[in-house]
């Protein structure tokens, strides 16, 4: 494959060289064969451009790059952002993509657009199974009701971020949220209302967060945040606000006011924690903050 590379670097240098069709048309079909067989080694959308941008590099030279997803949120610039631009709205059908921008100094040659629309088709069917495959992910990790994260994130997050913490030896903290008497809901208003009491309990923890934290529904009327540097009295400051937020503040749903409380309880990473143990130690305090009245926040003691 390296081989090529000076030849056709060379030819596209000078732009008016490249009227030379016949000679970029062989390195294309060639180049188009590469690109498929690097594709296949990932299937993150962002690394696909990179490799796709990287391939298509050695044979048209151009300075930067930018992939824009506006359904998926990414928006990946490499390079820098050069004068001349060469832009492709990506689709299959009528199934969107995103818009990948080719940016370099000088401009595009026809013959260099041609190449270019060629190699975009080796790069449309990983990209869409790419995007699917993250779709899916985000979906898996996703609870249908709240719209926010799942227990199976919160697994997978927990365990990452608690080894990072004991790596960079920061602290971090987490806290149990269960709705006190919820089921006193449910029997009373029904379901859809209780369903629309979780969506507010959630918009209400989350208007409460920094965005850093990161806010979990653990299951049933539960909740997690796990909040990154931050000790236990940081988290019990948090947590207090919570309890506060939701005490003080009624809200409808399907016609009724509801007022609720929640009780909360905290834990604090500690060396050689693993993540039951740390959820555990919270969960002891939210017990606790239960037993003791509802409507409070406990905190694990940390020894
Ligand atoms: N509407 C609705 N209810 C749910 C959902 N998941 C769990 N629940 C209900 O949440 C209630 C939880 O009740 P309990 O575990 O007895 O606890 P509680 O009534 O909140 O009482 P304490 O936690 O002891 O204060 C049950 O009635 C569950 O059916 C859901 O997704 N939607």
């Amino acid at each position: 494959m390296n081989k090529l590379l000076p030849q056709t670097a060379d030819l596209l240098k000078d732009p008016l060289k490249t009227g030379d069709r016949s000679v970029l048309q062989e390195l294309t079909s060639k180049k188009a064969l590469e690109i498929t067989q690097s594709l296949q080694t990932t299937l993150d959308p962002t690394r696909l451009i990179e490799i796709f941008s990287a391939e298509v590099g050695s044979l048209i030279v151009h300075h930067g790059v930018r992939y824009h997803n506006e359904d998926t949120g990414i928006d990946l610039k490499l390079g820098r952002q050069a004068r001349h631009a060469c832009s492709y709205n990506l689709n299959i059908g009528d199934e969107p993509l995103g818009s990948l921008t080719f940016r370099r100094n000088q401009k595009f040659s026809d013959a260099e657009f041609e190449a270019l629309e060629q190699l975009l088709c080796s790069l449309l069917y990983p990209l869409r199974n790419g995007l699917l495959y993250e779709d899916a992910i985000q979906l898996a990790q996703k609870d249908p009701l709240t719209g926010i994260c799942n227990r199976a994130a919160l697994d997978e997050m927990l365990k990452r971020e608690l080894s990072h913490a004991q790596r960079k030896d920061t602290s971090l903290s987490l806290l149990v949220l269960d709705i006190d008497h919820f089921k006193n809901i449910n029997d009373r208003y029904g379901h859809i209302t209780g369903d629309c009491a979780l969506k507010c309990v959630a918009n209400m923890v989350d208007a409460c967060k920094r965005d850093g934290d990161l806010l979990f529904r653990y299951g049933g009327e539960e909740f997690v945040v796990l909040m990154r540097d931050t000790d236990l009295a940081g988290a019990h400051l948090l947590a207090e606000r919570i309890r506060q937020y939701i005490a003080e503040n009624s809200f409808d749903c399907s016609g009724a006011t509801l007022s609720i409380t929640a009780s909360i309880g905290v834990s604090e990473l500690k060396q050689n924690d693993d993540p039951t143990a740390m959820f555990t130690r919270a969960d002891k305090a939210l017990y606790r903050a239960k037993k003791n009245g509802r409507n409070q926040v406990c905190m694990a003691a940390n020894n």
